[in-house]
């Protein structure tokens, strides 16, 4: 629930070409303690400010020339789309008021002014808006948290299965290639084992820091498991536009870690399958990568491994380290 020093601190606008009832409105408004009120006498401004400073509350005259309150907040509503309009309507007009919460406001004032109505009105709606505002945030904080690893912040694997399905469409337009390699790390258990969970937390931590690092902007890199990591690359004309980043990836992984004045050097197997000469669909593809992981750890470990022969079989029956 916002504070009072929440409300007292929301941005409000007052809208008039009235330089009088403008300045009448922001004595009240200031004489109540509200800190944030800016005043336009220009109504195609409306807009425009509230781009830039998005509003709390915006205190709106109906009747103005050129431009009247009914237009201003049909263009306010492509603004907040699917949001909280916080348009508080001020009308002399009686006809107005119904006519003013059919356009979108949230409420109305009545001029002449009764100072108690204004002030509860006000409030109220700043209540209204600033909780909105807050539970806009907690369900975008949501949204993230079930999309994202909590130890890394990397996507997880609900959004890593969205983004190679991006990417295998854009892949599929563009006639080219995509990747999904598998990277598991190399005796990580060990780790966790001889140092304890924490230390290997913040191992994890940096393995997915230095892997976002020596990664591409628009490649994905995600935590599927305790010390597994999947890189999604698109954008690639041949197998090798693959094992080379493979092999960028295993060099960084590699580089010595030094966690609580402890220097630890750790290694790292990765498997490679591509899209569409392996796979097709996304948990085929992923299921690709994981055999050629597999092919990797059996065959010694920190190196990296194409798709093995059953998945492709045009590059036949053993697994390429890279
Ligand atoms: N610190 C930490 N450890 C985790 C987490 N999740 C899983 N693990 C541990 O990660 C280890 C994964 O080990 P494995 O991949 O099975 O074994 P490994 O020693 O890496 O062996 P290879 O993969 O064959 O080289 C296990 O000991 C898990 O308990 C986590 O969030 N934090």
């Amino acid at each position: 629930m916002p504070s009072r020093d929440d409300i007292l601190h929301a941005k409000i606008l007052v809208v008039d070409d009235c330089a009088d009832n403008v300045e009448l409105m922001l004595e009240i408004l200031r004489d109540a303690g509200y800190t944030d009120v800016t005043s336009t006498m220009l109504p195609d401004q409306v807009c425009p400010l509230h781009r830039q400073h998005c509003y709390d509350l915006i205190l709106l005259d109906l009747q103005m020339p050129e431009l009247n309150g009914f237009q201003v907040m049909k263009g306010l509503k492509e603004i907040e789309q699917g949001g909280y309009l916080p348009v508080l309507a001020l009308t002399a007009q009686p006809s107005f008021k119904i006519a003013a919460l059919e356009a979108g406001a949230r409420d109305f004032i009545s001029k002449p002014f009764d100072l108690l109505e204004v002030h509860k009105r006000i409030h109220n709606m700043l209540e209204v808006r600033l909780l909105y505002k807050e539970l806009a945030q907690y369900s975008k904080q949501q949204q993230e948290l079930a999309l994202h690893d909590p130890l890394t912040g990397l996507p997880n694997r609900r959004l890593l299965e969205d983004r190679i399905a991006n990417t295998l469409q854009h892949a599929m337009r563009k006639q080219n290639k995509a990747a999904v390699m598998y990277l598991d790390l190399d005796g990580f258990k060990t780790i966790n084992d001889t140092h304890g969970h924490a230390y290997g937390d913040e191992i994890l931590k940096q393995v997915a820091q230095r892997l976002v690092g020596a990664s591409r902007r628009e490649d994905t890199v995600a935590r599927v498991g305790g010390d597994e990591f999947v890189i999604v690359m698109g954008d690639l004309a041949c197998l090798g536009d693959a094992q080379e980043p493979a092999a960028k990836l295993i060099e960084v992984v590699a580089a010595p870690y030094l966690v609580n004045g402890l220097q630890l050097n750790l290694s790292t197997s990765i498997g490679i399958g591509i899209f569409p000469d392996d796979a097709d669909a996304v948990d085929a593809l992923i299921a690709v990568a994981d055999s050629a992981l597999y092919c990797a750890k059996r065959s010694g470990k920190n190196r990296c491994c194409v798709a093995p022969a059953a998945a492709a079989p045009a590059r036949g029956m053993a697994p390429t380290p890279a």
